[in-house]
């Protein structure tokens, strides 16, 4: 199975904003930036894309997306996961998906999704990654590392001690989210964090293609 990228970008389905845009510039950055390094069947290979859509939109708006979605990333060799709905991410052949607390158990996530596929769980603190990972979760989302607006209902922000304490428990890739941007990488890596999944910093940045491509380097990808 090919590495995991360390940069996710989580789309941005609320009214008003442009995901197939924003994922349109994102790869094409991610390819650009990385294709010196690799085979160009794998150029951008630093970036996974997850599609998430708002609980009020269908199945079949999560389908027609999504599967607009892997047809962007496949080419450029980039990895692209759906939330929540495995049935989705099953249907449009997605590498995998990503489950939270409200969400399929992740045992049950891993029997729908098949051994082979990337299948992520959210963790804030050590016991419960540790959990994850034993039910079969093959890298965490950690946080919300910071406050943010993006999510409502959020939890308090767990901070570096918290995706430290994390990444101190597990051995799958742990990956930071919540109000990250491009400044805070280089601790998150310092504390542990193997990536970084963001919305905001990307979707509400007003050249995604260059906030991509700082992300990316500043993850060293
Ligand atoms: C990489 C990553 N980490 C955490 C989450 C949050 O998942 P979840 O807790 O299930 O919340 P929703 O995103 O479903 O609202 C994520 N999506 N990705
Ligand atoms: C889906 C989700 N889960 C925890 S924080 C978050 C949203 C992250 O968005 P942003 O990067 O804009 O803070
Ligand atoms: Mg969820």
């Amino acid at each position: 199975m090919p590495s995991l990228g360390r940069l996710h970008l989580v789309t941005d389905t609320r009214p008003g904003r442009d995901p197939l845009t924003v994922v349109r510039a994102a790869v094409h950055a991610a390819a650009s930036v990385t294709r010196a390094a690799r085979p160009v069947a794998s150029a951008g290979a630093g970036l996974v894309v997850q599609v998430r859509v708002e609980d009020s939109a269908s199945d079949r708006e999560a389908y027609d997306l999504a599967g607009r979605i892997v047809d962007i990333c496949a080419p450029a060799g980039v990895t692209c996961l759906v939330n929540d709905r495995l049935h989705v991410a099953l249907a449009v052949g997605a590498a995998g998906g990503h489950v939270g607390a409200l969400d399929l158990p992740v045992a049950a996530a891993r029997r729908v999704l098949g051994p082979a596929a990337v299948l992520g769980a959210t963790a804030r603190e050590p016991v419960t990654a540790a959990a994850a990972v034993t039910a079969g979760a093959g890298y965490l989302g950690v946080g919300p590392y910071r406050s943010t607006t993006t999510k409502d209902g959020l939890p308090d922000p767990i901070g570096l001690a918290g995706v430290r304490a994390v990444a101190g428990a597990v051995a799958v890739p742990v990956i930071a989210i919540g109000g990250v941007t491009v400044a805070d990488v280089p601790e998150l890596r310092a504390a542990g964090a193997y990536g970084v999944a963001v919305v905001g910093a990307v979707s509400g940045a007003a050249d995604p293609a260059r906030a991509t491509a700082e992300l990316l380097a500043a993850l060293g990808c």
